[in-house]
């Protein structure tokens, strides 16, 4: 049995892995924190999983490892300097887990890796991420994941810049370029997460696209998670591997 705590319990995500938790055989749902709740009711968890806010999630990893519980982690806002952080903590704790992901879905996870396919054949690409309005961030830590490895990508493939980044751009029509990618970030009511990798290449266009219609998408990836992390000491960076795709 797998005793899990829930970090960020009330909200949209922490509510939904809750009730995930306690509907799977081999999992014990034992600690639900929300802000301002006590940390200590989970000390004796095996795991907790975090869906928080991008401001609180690194003090809830720390308190985490400080104790030897392993985490899996969906909140957002990690850049390579936050990662560096988390792996250093756990240099310390050599028997503790901490898996990252920017994203639970199955279809997301392979949104990005078709992307990652794609992008060494189209010199244009741009990035829409469609999301619900109360979302904390801007660009989608999946935006992130996304043109971090569409550049991977596009360097190993020996492509230049996209062909138009450097187009005069007062007013930010153009959108916020990440990694010299554009990406666009769209925020309106009825919409739970949403993205599309545009390519294009002459006389072509690939378009890419997923939709989270529901928050029960992620939960597979969430559970999969829980159950794989105590045997998995150091930092795991996405489900890729719980998913057999490399
Ligand atoms: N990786 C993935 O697949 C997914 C990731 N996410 C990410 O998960 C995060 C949460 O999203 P969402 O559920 O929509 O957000 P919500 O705002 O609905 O939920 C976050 C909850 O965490 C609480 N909280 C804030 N700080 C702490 C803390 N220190 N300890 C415990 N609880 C805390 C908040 O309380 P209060 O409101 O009072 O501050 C709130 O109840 C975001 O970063 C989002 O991008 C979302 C969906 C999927
Ligand atoms: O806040 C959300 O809702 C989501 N956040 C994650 C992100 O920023 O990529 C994952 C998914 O897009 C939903």
């Amino acid at each position: 049995m797998i005793r899990v705590g829930v970090f960020g319990a009330n909200g949209r995500m922490g509510a939904e892995v809750c009730r995930a938790v306690q509907r799977v055989d081999g999992l014990q749902l034992v600690a639900a924190v929300d802000a301002g709740d006590p940390h200590d009711e989970a000390e004796g968890c095996d795991v907790i999983v975090d869906f928080t806010h991008p401001d609180a999630v690194m003090e809830n990893i720390k308190w985490c490892i400080d104790r030897g519980i392993h985490t899996v982690v969906g909140t957002t806002g990690f850049t390579e300097q936050r990662l560096e952080q988390v792996r250093a903590w756990l240099a310390d704790k050599p028997e503790v887990g901490c898996l990252i992901a920017s994203n639970f879905s199955i279809g997301a996870v392979l949104m990005m890796h078709i992307a990652e396919m794609a992008a060494a054949y189209y010199p244009s690409v741009e990035v829409i991420e469609l999301h619900h309005p109360q979302k904390a961030d801007a660009p989608s830590g999946t935006a992130g994941s996304t043109v971090e490895l569409i550049a991977a990508a596009r360097e190993k493939a020996g492509l230049g810049e996209v062909p138009d980044a450097t187009m005069h751009d007062p007013d930010g029509a153009r959108g916020a370029v990440v990694q010299g990618v554009h990406v666009h970030s769209v925020r309106l009511q009825g919409l739970v997460a949403h993205q599309e990798v545009l390519f294009g290449g002459p006389g072509e266009t690939l378009t890419i696209r997923h939709d989270s219609l529901d928050r029960a998408s992620f939960m597979p990836g969430v559970v999969k998670a829980v159950q794989d992390v105590p045997s998995h000491p150091g930092l795991t960076l996405g489900i890729e591997r719980l998913l057999g795709i490399e």
